[in-house]
């Protein structure tokens, strides 16, 4: 941290160390241009085009340094920022769109509790504690009011592999990350409760050191996910069908359209969602589009 002190005119904006998180991040800086080289072993690295040092830290601190404003900006999970308690604390600029995953209260499938309230007075083990104890502590409460027990839900800390815990009679119910759902379903478990969706963020703290350096790095990621969502096609239509076309292709404000040699045929390109190419070619087949070419976008500001 000493060397953080030194580095009072750069922008500090920390990046999951290592895990889920990390390879997806580093593709977003390298899409960003946001060049540096990291010293093995080191924590920080000084970036060479920009007034930034990134700073590698573990996913679930992250929120805690941009809430505290010891960093201006981080990347983390929208689990990891309610998890600190940092909601209030930070900025949410931007969602990234990977890193998806749900917290859920999963049981075994085999003699498992069938809701929620079964679980009051029970064992549940998790890493995260804060939303956890937040979760059962209303489901205590209401059980108290509607029963007039009063029993508590024990939590217990467990730093990984939360799967494990009621195979190994440490718990009977957990709060854990689903994604797959594979590593639920080899443990034997199913959930029964969704808490919180999340995905990755990239988060501010309320006075960044450098604001205008927050909206460069934002507007260059912002780009980045853009182009990975949409491509930019092309094709050939008669113009009887540009209207019909123009819905197909709407575009983002409007498809552009370039005449031909050919007066009853109008080039038409347009940006398109990613997700829906294939169904967007096969309905533009269908009014005759012809020539329809498809292009990666390396980059984009929309
Ligand atoms: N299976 C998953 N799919 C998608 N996103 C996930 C998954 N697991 C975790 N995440 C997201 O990544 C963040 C960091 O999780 P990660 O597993 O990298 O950290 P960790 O569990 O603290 O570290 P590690 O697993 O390396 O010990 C989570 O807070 C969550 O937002
Ligand atoms: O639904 P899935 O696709 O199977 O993903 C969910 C798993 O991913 C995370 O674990 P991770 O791999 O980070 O291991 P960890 O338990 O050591 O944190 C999470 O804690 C779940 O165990
Ligand atoms: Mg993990």
């Amino acid at each position: 941290m000493e060397l953080i002190k030194d580095l009072p005119d750069r922008l500090l904006f920390a990046i999951p160390k290592k895990g889920r998180l990390h390879a997806s991040c580093l593709s977003l800086l390298e899409g960003a241009d946001i060049q540096f080289h990291r010293k093995s072993r080191l924590d920080i690295a000084l970036v060479k085009n920009l007034p930034i040092a990134l700073v590698f830290l573990p996913a679930g601190d992250i929120a805690k340094f941009v809430g505290e404003g010891n960093v201006d900006l981080g990347i983390t999970g929208q689990d990891m920022v309610a998890e600190a308690e940092a909601e209030d604390k930070v900025t949410e600029i931007l969602e990234l769109g990977f890193g998806k995953c749900r917290l859920c209260v999963q049981v075994p499938v085999k003699g498992g509790a069938t809701n929620v309230d079964q679980l009051v007075g029970k064992r549940i083990a998790t890493s995260f504690e804060g939303i956890a104890s937040k979760f059962f502590r209303e489901v205590d409460a209401n059980a108290t009011s509607a029963s007039g027990s009063e029993k508590k839900t024990e939590l217990v800390f467990v730093s990984g592999s939360v799967e494990a815990a009621c195979a190994l009679g440490l718990a009977d119910g957990i709060v854990d990350l689903v994604e797959s759902g594979e590593t639920m379903q080899a443990a034997g478990l199913h959930d029964i409760v969704t808490i919180l969706s999340s995905q990755a963020v990239l988060i501010a703290s309320k006075k960044p050191s450098h604001p205008e350096l927050v909206q460069t790095i934002a507007g260059r990621i912002k780009g980045v996910i853009a182009a990975q969502k949409y491509v930019y096609i092309n094709y050939n239509v008669e113009r009887k069908h540009l209207k019909e076309a123009s819905i197909i292709t709407p575009g983002r404000q409007a498809p552009t359209v370039s005449p031909l040699e050919n007066p009853d045929w109008v080039a038409v390109s347009s940006m398109v969602l990613k997700n829906n190419v294939a169904q967007t070619m096969d309905d533009l087949e269908a009014i005759g589009a012809r020539d329809i070419l498809l292009f990666a976008i390396q980059n984009c500001r929309v």
